[in-house]
């Protein structure tokens, strides 16, 4: 199986989690587009009557397409249940996200649901955080002080580009990727970044998930990582 295809295997594993009646937050992402067809699919096929939140104007467009009702996070008043992809998750559960550039929206969302699931195709489980650039939301005014402090402290920082000028976030910030190869103590790079002005959120999710989907050749593994 390709990568594509172990995408689209645990989108249509996950959407099995959702119940009728649930509120649900939508992830962003290649993965998780696969898992909003499947949704769609159910909600047609079923007359599901689900309320969805959305963590990108991307996804919202998507599932409203697909006549999934779409909410904004203000105007619901909890999520049972979030379902999201991931750029990297390791032994411990911790993740790296946003490598879409919404890891903003997708951490608000996630902090408000009762429970979270990752589905990511097997390339994402590694032991050791880092590998994967991690990516910074930041806000345009004076974020070239802070590429200068990111560097300073050895964080090895450059802005995400696209040919015609900065990569925008849906909320319309830049982001800034931080090439660390690896993370050895996860927790204390999160308070690290926490503490810096103008630095809007990092895409550190520790804590966070309670279930993975790992795509594999051989079928979809379940993994809980906490209640
Ligand atoms: O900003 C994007 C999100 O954090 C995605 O969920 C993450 O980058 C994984 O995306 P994909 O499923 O396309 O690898």
């Amino acid at each position: 199986m390709n990568q594509d295809q172990l995408k689209e295997q645990v989108g249509r594993e996950a959407v099995k989690f959702v119940e009728d009646g649930m509120y649900l937050g939508l992830g962003t992402g290649s993965t998780v587009r696969y898992m909003v067809d499947a949704l769609g699919e159910r909600v047609a096929n079923e007359h599901l009557n689900l309320v969805c939140v959305a963590t990108s104007e991307r996804t919202a467009q998507q599932a409203a397409e697909l006549g999934i009702t779409v909410r904004n996070l203000d105007d619901v008043d909890h999520l049972d249940l979030t379902i999201d992809g991931a750029d990297e998750i390791d032994d411990n559960f911790q993740g790296i996200k946003g490598g879409g550039a919404a890891h903003l929206w997708e951490k608000i969302v996630a902090i408000n649901s009762t429970k979270n699931m990752w589905i990511v195709d097997e390339s994402k489980m590694v032991h050791k955080l880092g590998q994967f650039p991690l990516p910074l939301e930041v806000i345009p005014f004076g974020s070239t002080h802070v590429l200068k402090k990111l560097t300073d402290m050895g964080l090895h920082p450059t802005f995400r580009m696209t040919e015609t000028g900065h990569v925008m976030t849906d909320s319309e910030n830049y982001v800034i990727d931080l090439h660390l190869n690896e993370i050895d103590h996860p927790h204390e790079l999160a308070a690290q970044l926490d503490g810096i002005v103008g630095v809007v959120e990092h895409g550190l999710f520790l804590d966070m998930v309670n279930t993975v989907i790992v795509g594999r050749s051989d079928g979809p593994e379940v993994l809980r990582a906490r209640d």
